[in-house]
């Protein structure tokens, strides 16, 4: 069986709120997804909008695509117009690209309401479409727009729309969730229903489902395992409203689950990182807890989950995260037990396997602070100051306070200025260092870095790349405290690390002092 893999993320992924490519954008996509093994790219609606006419032009000098062809989208002829004279089918024909994907009303509310025209004209206007771009050479699917909903109002008409674009050389008709609104029983109803009321098979069918209640995934497999062979998805289920089905976990569940052969053989590992490319491009975050391409999908809070885990990473992952190009990781936290501290050590390239009692130690340690305010699920670097503490040699501190001091002043002109005065001890010496900022941190940062410099020079490139500051409520009569993360980065590398204290200025201290330690003291061998 031969699989159709339809992506329309420069279609209808496009539709979503707040996307705007460029034809640059549009052209990177293309690249990302060929490169993925996708067979179909639709890339716009040329004569709808210039950008998407300009794109097809440059994509005939400027992509070279190895698994995929281009799609053009576009609407059958206007009711009442002939075909030749029909601009929008002209400019299908001027994108020349080997298939076109037209859009055709399927539900006779739509046709007589949203068109205004008869049931008939509807149907010659889908046959006088197909049957003219066909014979210029061109090969032609008909996405039956509201299939579903018009199927269960009156499947006779939606079933003669079907019937009339496959008759007219469609070579696929895909079925349509315009509204999003089916569960996956209602698709395999309506599907099995049509396979056996036209006597058609799977390969001539396809299926594109929108996510309003959330199933577009689930009705696209649905759709595939009723024997459907052509299925159209978006990035990360980009898409008008809630969006589509998103093409990772459809890829990753027909190929994983059903052992269906959707892409080339070593295309599935590159999800994670088409995924992250397009969102990039995209200007979206990534969504962290997507199936199988989101940076969590594999991360492992539970205590129960790693001490199983320790064992085989199978009995807590549904398949190996490297087939689709992810990690696995497993995040420390107050639900951590001894085999979540074991294997985070593990992954950070320290051995506590050897030593239970260390390791029971720094799992009290991390249950008491995480009770405390401290998180260390994205603080990994005081994570790994934590455990070194507690092992053989333990953690060389680059210098030791005597004290500090910070202040704010508001100045007669409106400006405010921090200064603050370090008194550390570093390599015997005592030094003093003072120091000014936009705040009482960045004063602190600042005059730490004079104190430290002549000693550590590597701290000149040290940049505070993030700094966010959390108030967390006050619970059981304790006060509010406040959690600090920052995020420090020098030389390619970037660690993160956490203070808490009721006092911003000294939960930041705690993370500022960290993560200085952390970039300056070396592993010990
Ligand atoms: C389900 C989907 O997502 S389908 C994809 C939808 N995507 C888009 O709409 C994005 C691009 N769209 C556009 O740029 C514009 O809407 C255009 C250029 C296509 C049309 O613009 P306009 O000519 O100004 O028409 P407008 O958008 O107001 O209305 C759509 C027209 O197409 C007609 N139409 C709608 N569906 C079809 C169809 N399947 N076949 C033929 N005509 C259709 C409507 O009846 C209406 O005709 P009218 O102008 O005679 O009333
Ligand atoms: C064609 C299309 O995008 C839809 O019916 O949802």
């Amino acid at each position: 069986m031969t699989y159709q893999v339809f992506d329309t993320t420069l279609r209808d992924g496009a539709q979503r709120e707040g996307i705007s490519y460029s034809v640059v954008d549009k052209l990177a996509v293309a690249r990302l997804l060929d490169e993925l093994g996708v067979g179909f790219i639709e890339g716009g609606w040329p004569g709808a909008m210039p950008k998407d006419t300009e794109f097809f032009e440059r994509a005939r000098s400027e992509l070279d695509l190895k698994h995929a062809v281009l799609v053009a989208f576009g609407s059958t002829r206007k009711a009442g117009v002939a075909v030749r004279e029909d601009k929008q089918i002209q400019a299908l024909l001027d994108a020349q690209t080997p298939v076109l994907c037209l859009v055709a009303k399927s539900d006779i509310r739509h046709v007589t309401r949203a068109l205004r025209t008869t049931a008939e004209e509807n149907l010659a206007m889908v046959r006088d479409s197909v049957e003219y771009l066909v014979s210029q050479g061109r090969r032609v699917f008909v996405d039956c727009e509201h299939f579903f909903d018009g199927y269960r109002f009156d499947s006779a008409y939606t079933a003669s729309v079907v019937r009339t674009a496959l008759d007219a050389g469609a070579e696929r008709v895909v079925m349509c969730d315009t509204n999003g609104g089916m569960l996956p029983s209602q698709i395999t109803a309506a599907v099995t229903g049509l396979m056996s009321e036209l006597g058609v098979d799977g390969d001539r069918l396809g299926i594109h489902c929108q996510n309003d209640t959330s199933c577009a995934v689930a009705n696209t497999v649905a759709a595939v395992e009723a024997g459907v062979t052509h299925f159209q998805c978006t990035a990360n289920g980009y898409g008008e409203r809630p969006g589509n089905a998103d093409l990772f976990a459809v890829l990753g569940n027909l190929q994983l689950k059903l052992g269906l052969p959707v892409l080339p053989e070593g295309c599935l590992e590159k999800m994670v990182r088409v995924s992250h490319a397009i969102a990039e491009i995209a200007n979206i975050a990534p969504d962290t807890h997507q199936a199988y391409v989101g940076a969590a999908a594999f991360a492992h809070k539970a205590g129960l989950h790693a001490s199983a885990i320790k064992v085989d990473p199978l009995l807590y992952n549904h398949v190996e995260p490297s087939v689709v190009g992810n990690d696995m990781r497993i995040l420390v936290t107050e639900m951590a037990g001894r085999a979540s501290i074991e294997l985070k050590s593990r992954e950070l390239g320290l051995d506590l396997a050897g030593h239970p009692e260390a390791l029971a130690r720094v799992t009290e340690q991390v249950k008491d602070l995480e009770a405390h305010g401290w998180s260390f699920e994205a603080a990994d670097a005081s994570f790994e100051l934590l455990v070194r503490s507690q092992l053989a040699g333990g953690v060389t501190r680059p210098f030791t306070l005597e004290s500090y001091r910070a202040t704010v002043e508001h100045r007669e002109d409106g400006s405010v200025i921090s200064e603050a005065t370090v008194k550390v001890r570093v390599r015997g010496e005592r030094v003093i260092a003072t120091a000014e900022g936009n705040g009482p941190v960045n004063a602190l940062d600042e005059a730490l870095r004079v104190a430290l410099r002549r000693h550590y020079p590597a701290l000149a490139d040290f940049e505070l790349a993030d700094y966010k500051v959390r108030i967390l409520e006050g619970t059981h009569g304790t006060q509010a405290v406040t959690r600090v993360l920052v995020e420090t980065a020098a030389a390619g590398r970037d660690w993160t690390t956490v203070g808490v204290h009721e006092n911003v200025v000294e939960a930041s201290w705690h993370a500022l002092v960290d993560a200085l330690t952390y970039g300056l003291v070396p592993v010990p061998a």
